[in-house]
């Protein structure tokens, strides 16, 4: 039996990174369609902003073997509508997740298939348990980086497809200096 080397990595609290974790940048470009209000996510798409950043260490796709990585989720909002991730379901559907935050304020956005959502609020220390066929989305509802530590089997995958479609039957937004998570209106089940 050949056995796989142990490994341990220091996360920077401070700014999210894992070093020598593969990296990928999110920019509002390549959020087009995610947001509600199209007149101001035009308008913002001039600066192109950076919307969050992935720091993933990740394995083969074999059962039982396990990735992380983690997000850091900048501060802004398109409209009233905070920063988010695209957010997905795991393309093996019934793969679970552990999140843990690590800086900053914010939540998760949850949905079942039925189009049933949750929302968790964090901040440094939370864990979310991100149960089986779930779909996931952070928010940074805060003014500063919000970040994150994501575990997650090897095999789950992602499937972007039905939340790129339709988005989550909630959305979190800022009203009267608030942090409000209310009813989607452009929702359809
Ligand atoms: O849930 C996971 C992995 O299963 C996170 O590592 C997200 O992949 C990351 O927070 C970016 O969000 P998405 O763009 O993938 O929705
Ligand atoms: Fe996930």
């Amino acid at each position: 039996m050949e056995y796989k080397k142990p490994l341990g990595v220091d996360i920077d609290l401070e700014t999210g990174v894992i070093p020598g974790a593969q990296k990928l940048v999110r920019r509002l470009s390549s959020l087009k369609g995610y947001f509600l209000d199209e007149k101001a996510y035009n308008e913002l798409l001039r600066e192109d902003p950076v919307v969050y950043e992935v720091y993933a260490i990740e394995q083969e796709e074999n059962d039982g073997d396990l990735n992380f990585a983690t997000t850091v989720l900048y501060p802004g909002k398109v409209g009233k509508e905070f920063f988010f991730t695209k957010g997905h379901s795991h393309a093996k559907a019934d793969r679970a997740e552990i999140y843990y935050g690590i800086r900053g304020k914010g939540g998760m956005l949850l949905q079942t298939p039925e189009g049933k959502a949750e929302w968790i609020p964090m901040g440094p220390g939370t864990v979310v348990y991100v149960p089986p066929y779930w779909a996931h989305r952070t928010v940074n509802t805060g003014n500063e980086p919000f970040i994150f530590l994501a575990v997650y089997p090897a095999d789950a995958g992602h499937d972007y497809g039905s939340i790129a479609e339709k988005g989550f039957s909630k959305i979190v937004i800022e009203e009267n200096g608030e942090v409000k998570v209310v009813n989607n209106p452009r929702w359809k089940k």
